[in-house]
């Protein structure tokens, strides 16, 4: 093996049966510039510690078979990154889809920053003004800047995240048009649209995904690192492609915070702060009964 990476960690024998061929990167939502296409059918994500320590875990988990496998950390051009399975592997021409999952999109320790060491930012200004100019107060509007987390909150009820508990962050179908302009889907009606767009009215796909979810849902219910972590910000990959094949995996566990073991959270109940919850479930039993609607509508 030539990467120097491979070196300083281990491979799976998974890793080592996969293609050497170099992957496309297809990225549907995100920070951009945070990816790159790794060797033997991986990807590599910009380091962080955290999401780091819960791939560790999650490959101990029952929840593994729904989360990309975790091949360590590698260096290029002297960055660290984050190696897991190209989850678009053993797919022909996939069609992609990004719902972030969840009633709160920050994390409470966000929030306890934010009022210690307030750091109000233009970017975000700027993006909340191109959606809508009359949402700025006089003093963000003054200050030309806001706070990350009314930026976020603001996010989440512009969005389904607040009456749902998920959103659509963006899809590309397989033909490689590609969709991101979510802001504003909101209401079951808007969502059910932009997941037929996605699935191009195919209930088959629907149907796979459907089947996905509803494993993901049980074993939720019974995973040990589910029960025992605030997971913030997290996201469900939907893939699929023109052969059936359909697969649904949680990504991006950045922002998933272990919980202290005096907090126990059920991830339906409504959060306030300090309690914790994160919504996840509430949004995934949404998201299926979204997904059912559709089946049900195509039976009538
Ligand atoms: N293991 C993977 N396999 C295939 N595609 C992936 C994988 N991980 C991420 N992606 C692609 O990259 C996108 C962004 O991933 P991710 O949510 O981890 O990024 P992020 O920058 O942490 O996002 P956020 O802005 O929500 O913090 C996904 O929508 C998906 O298109
Ligand atoms: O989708 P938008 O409207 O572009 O807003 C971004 C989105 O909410 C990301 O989830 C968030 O990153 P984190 O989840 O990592 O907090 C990012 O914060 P950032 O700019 O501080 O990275 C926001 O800018």
């Amino acid at each position: 093996m030539q990467n120097s990476a491979w070196k300083k960690h281990k491979t799976s024998p998974l890793l080592l049966m996969a293609p050497k061929t170099p992957q496309q990167l297809m990225q549907v939502a995100g920070h951009a510039g945070d990816f790159r296409v790794g060797d033997y059918g991986t990807m590599l994500k910009k380091f962080c510690e955290r999401e780091q320590q819960c791939y560790l875990r999650l490959m101990k988990d029952a929840l593994r078979p729904f989360v990309p496998a975790y091949h360590g950390v590698v260096q290029q051009d002297e960055e660290d990154y984050n190696m897991m399975d190209n989850l678009l592997n053993n797919f022909s021409t996939p069609a992609v889809m990004d719902c972030k999952m969840g009633s709160r999109t920050y994390l409470e320790e966000e929030l306890l920053v934010a009022r210690e060491r307030p750091q109000p930012r233009h970017d975000m200004y700027e993006k909340m003004v191109a959606v809508d100019p009359e949402v700025p107060t006089a003093q963000e509007r003054a200050q030309q800047a806001v706070l990350k987390t009314r930026y976020m909150q603001w996010r989440e009820t512009l969005s389904s995240t607040s009456t749902l508990g998920f959103r659509i962050e963006g899809f590309q179908k397989s033909s490689g048009e590609c969709h991101t302009n979510f802001k504003r889907t909101k209401s079951r009606d808007q969502v059910t649209e932009a997941f037929d767009s996605f699935v191009e009215s195919n209930t088959h796909i629907v149907w796979g995904y459907l089947r996905w979810l509803k494993q993901l849902r049980q074993v939720l219910e019974t995973s040990d690192f589910f029960r025992a972590h605030e997971v913030v910000g997290s996201s469900l990959l939907f893939v699929h492609d023109w052969t059936g094949r359909t697969g649904v995996w949680m990504i991006d566990f950045a922002k998933t915070a272990a919980l202290p073991s005096h907090i126990t959270v059920d991830h339906r109940s409504p959060w306030v702060e300090g309690n914790r919850e994160d919504g996840y479930l509430w949004g995934l039993d949404n998201l299926i009964d979204t997904l059912a609607n559709i089946m049900e509508d195509v039976i009538d």
